[in-house]
């Protein structure tokens, strides 16, 4: 009885529209000019009474669909090539503005941003190391240490950055003393970035990489560390530190060797799984 009551309510405030039968179409359409002029200035009325969607609830539109459209980019830049990266953003580095914009707003919702940390380790070290961001996003790094930085991304919306593949950049081989990749092994041939990484460093030279936690979580269908840690080993590394006190990445730190390795190894990479951010 009750849930009776309660349609019944429901029915009479939202009443839904009624089919109109052709006879009173068709007077409808027999109405003189001037009826039809007075319906209009009815019509012009009621849409201009009609409340205006709210400032609040529009914003909350945007967002929903910069986020969807940030979530899309995020999960393209996972799954292809760095030069189809390349060439995707390339056709239109507006998309990698919206990726950035996303992209910031969910690092504010991490406590510590790997960022920081690479930039406070680096401040503890001679300001003559030379280093290389590989996929430096807004540069942030370079502006704030005082260090000689090369930033490369896809697009390079700063003079400072250098837009390219970073498994193909223009520095010499054996120039630079500090290689890093702050959440940035992102496409499928990421092997490439730290091949690359190992031929611009100088012997000894360090290499840092800050990943996604959930990316090396085996219980989560996340890669195994210590085979990652082993192949970039195998890449002519030796592992110094890990770090893995952080709720949302870790931070490995390796030095190149000094000796490298003449004879030829086959690297066994395991799959990195993409990072896909939750809808918020
Ligand atoms: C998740 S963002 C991190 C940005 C920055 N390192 C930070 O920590 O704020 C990863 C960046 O790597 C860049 N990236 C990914 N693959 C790349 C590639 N093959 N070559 C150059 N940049 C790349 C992306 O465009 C993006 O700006």
């Amino acid at each position: 009885m009750k849930g009776g009551r309660s349609r019944k309510r429901k029915r009479a405030r939202h009443p839904q529209p009624q089919p109109q039968n052709q006879q009173s179409l068709q007077s409808k359409h027999k109405t003189s000019s001037s009826t039809t002029e007075l319906n209009k200035d009815e019509h012009q009325t009621s849409s201009a009474k009609r409340p205006k969607p709210s400032t609040g609830f529009l914003d909350k539109m945007r967002a929903r669909l910069s986020g969807g459209h940030f979530r899309m980019l995020n999960e393209k830049l996972y799954t292809c090539t760095g030069k189809e990266a390349l060439n995707y953003f390339g056709e239109d580095p507006a998309l990698f503005d919206m990726y950035h914009a996303g992209y910031q707003e969910q690092m504010s919702h991490w406590p510590e941003l790997p960022v920081n940390i690479i930039t406070k380790w680096l401040k503890g070290r001679s300001p003559s190391l030379i280093v290389a961001d590989f996929g430096c996003g807004d540069a942030r790094l370079a502006k704030n240490v005082i260090n000689k930085v090369f930033s490369f991304d896809l697009v390079s919306n700063d003079p400072s950055v250098i837009a390219c593949d970073m498994s193909n950049t223009p520095l010499e081989s054996s120039s630079v003393d500090v290689a890093i990749f702050c959440l940035s092994l992102m496409g499928t041939d990421f092997p490439s970035y730290l091949q690359e990484a190992h031929r611009v460093l100088k012997p000894s030279g360090w290499l840092l990489i800050a990943e996604v936690k959930s990316r090396f979580d085996p219980n989560t269908g996340g890669a195994d560390r210590n085979k990652f840690s082993k192949a970039v080993c195998d890449l002519g590394f030796a592992s110094e530190l890990n770090d893995f006190s952080n709720k949302m990445f870790i931070l490995m730190y390796f030095k190149k060797k000094e000796k490298q390795n003449s004879k030829h190894k086959d690297i066994e990479w395991p799959e990195l799984k993409p990072c896909l951010y939750k809808r918020r």
